[in-house]
């Protein structure tokens, strides 16, 4: 029997921010991990995503290089050096999430499944546990949604995706959120013939106008986008993969060499035995209070598993809220007002705090701001003056929230995210002195045009006019 103050349960984003956090603060550690160090994040989300969004950058630059007066020949694509790039990059971060990290940090790390005996104790393989706080932090996976006929065709997921070592030639991705947004570009990008299905209509928490920008890229690139279409079934033959789907109340078939779920994320709460803990949990995932406890008081859940927001850095968000809440005994609570998110697709789209959609909802007054990338001198130069920024301001100016479409919006969104925090006003962002030519000096121009009506009205005319009677 391991007695401990902390136990761990998962090593992903959420579990390694506690678990790293707590050791270094002095607590008793333990950490266990039945799969792989780094969890999603490293080994099959957001790490591998963006290194195969980068080849498909490479890939897809000779197209736009021409506008620049550079002419490329098509460039050839060897996937198989694709694959051993994205493999590359994740084991170049692999150390820092690694077992021998965390056990020189002095942290306990036990490489089995974790399942829960009663409140107190969690079976580890041959070993138990118990802790004076536990912390589940065990994720998600991919959603199967259910299309009759799934379980009888092979279908990727953002844990096979990756190991691909031929490209598919037509891949057809179930699901336009940010995953199947992402990875389609990619791959797209990269030379399959790609088609998004989505039930609903892409990217659908962001604001319509902003995902438009990106959903006229994709599709003028030539990438297949099928909105409000209902998968009716799938099948498997000798050439592949055949879904039936109803678009526009109109059946069709779309037969694709590979399949890629993206239709959503699952919690991993099955093999926790979480009832003999005393843990309620929903289909969305573990429920927690606004300090993340959970039903069982000596107990926390941090990360996907709990349905919240799942992002990385949400994940150490709520690592933060944690260490506060076991370590300290300090009744920390979480609060969402400046949760920010990107979507990695070409353009961008980035969000924090409210955005227009949110607002209606509020019942408050607000403004909105908008300024386009096509204002932009070093957009133009860039030649991308597609995208624009907005921001939400209350009637006395504070920021509520910020969205930026267009290139490097994932970059360009962190002021907007410190602006929330500390609670500025919109004139704080105005008065600062933006470098040019920079694609942030859209933002200071969206804060700018607040001051606009008011700064060329009528009033300000008669008293520059008063004034300069004066000598
Ligand atoms: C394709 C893709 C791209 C993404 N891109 C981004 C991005 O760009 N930016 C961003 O912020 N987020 C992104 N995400 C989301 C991000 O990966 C997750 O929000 C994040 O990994 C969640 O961290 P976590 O610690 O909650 O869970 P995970 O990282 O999933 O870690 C959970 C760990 O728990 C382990 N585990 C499960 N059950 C048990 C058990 N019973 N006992 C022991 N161990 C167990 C698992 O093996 C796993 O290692 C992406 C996700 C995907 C799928
Ligand atoms: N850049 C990032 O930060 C990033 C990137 C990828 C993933 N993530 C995280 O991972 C989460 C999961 O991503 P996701 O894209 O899988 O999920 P999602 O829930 O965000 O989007 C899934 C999409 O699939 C659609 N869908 C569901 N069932 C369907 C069906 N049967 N047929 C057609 N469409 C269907 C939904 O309408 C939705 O638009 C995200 O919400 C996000 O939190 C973040």
């Amino acid at each position: 029997m391991i007695k401990t103050d902390i136990c761990v349960i998962g090593a992903g984003s959420a579990g390694l921010s506690i678990a790293a956090g707590a050791v270094q603060m002095g607590a008793d550690t333990v950490l266990v991990e039945s799969g792989r160090m780094g969890g999603d994040c490293l080994n099959y989300g957001c790490v591998p995503s963006k290194a195969l969004l980068t080849a498909g950058k490479a890939a897809r630059h000779w197209k736009k290089a021409k506008d620049f007066g550079v002419d490329y020949q098509t460039p050839q694509i060897d996937f198989q050096a694709v694959h051993d790039h994205v493999k590359g990059v994740i084991a170049d971060i692999e150390p820092h999430d690694s077992v021998e990290r965390f056990e020189e940090l002095g942290v306990r790390v036990v490489q089995a499944k974790g399942e829960f005996l009663d409140p107190k104790t969690l079976k580890v393989g041959e070993e138990t546990v118990q802790a004076r706080r536990f912390i589940i932090s065990t994720g998600s996976r991919a959603m199967v949604p259910p299309i009759k006929g799934i379980d009888r065709v092979s279908y990727l997921t953002n844990e096979s995706v990756f190991d691909l070592t031929d490209l598919p030639k037509k891949l057809i991705v179930v699901g336009g959120g940010p995953i199947g947004c992402e990875l389609g570009q990619a791959f797209h990008n990269l030379g399959s013939q790609v088609t998004i299905v989505e039930m609903a209509t892409i990217m659908p928490k962001d604001d319509t106008d902003l995902v438009e920008v990106v959903r006229s890229r994709l599709q003028a690139d030539g990438l297949a986008i099928m909105e409000n279409t209902k998968v009716l079934s799938a099948s498997q033959n000798t050439n592949g993969i055949v879904l039936r789907v109803e678009e526009d109340g109109v059946e069709k078939e779309l037969k694709g060499s590979h399949l890629l779920l993206a239709a959503g994320r699952a919690p991993n709460v099955e093999n926790l035995n979480l009832e003999a803990a005393g843990i309620d949990y929903e289909r969305q995932g573990i429920v927690v209070d606004k300090r993340l406890r959970t039903s069982n008081k000596k107990i926390y859940a941090a990360g996907d598993v709990t349905g919240g927001y799942q992002f990385t850095h949400m994940a150490a968000y709520d690592a933060g809220i944690i260490i506060r809440n076991a370590l300290f005994r300090l009744p920390a609570k979480v609060s969402y007002n400046a949760v920010p998110w990107v979507t990695y697709t070409d353009p961008e789209l980035a969000q924090v705090g409210l955005s227009e959609n949110d607002a209606t909802k509020t019942g408050q007054e607000y403004r909105v701001l908008t300024w386009a990338y096509a204002d932009n001198d070093r957009a133009r130069a860039e030649r991308r003056t597609e995208g624009k920024v907005k921001v939400i301001v209350s009637k006395k100016g504070k920021i509520l929230g910020a969205s930026i479409v267009g290139l490097q919006a994932g970059e360009l969104i962190l002021p907007w995210c410190l602006a929330l925090s500390k609670g500025l006003k919109i004139g704080d962002v105005a008065n600062v002195i933006a470098p040019y030519p920079t694609l942030s000096e859209v933002s200071k121009r969206v804060a700018g045009s607040y001051y606009t009506e008011s700064l060329f009205s009528d009033r300000v005319k008669m008293i520059v006019r008063f004034l300069s009677k004066f000598g």
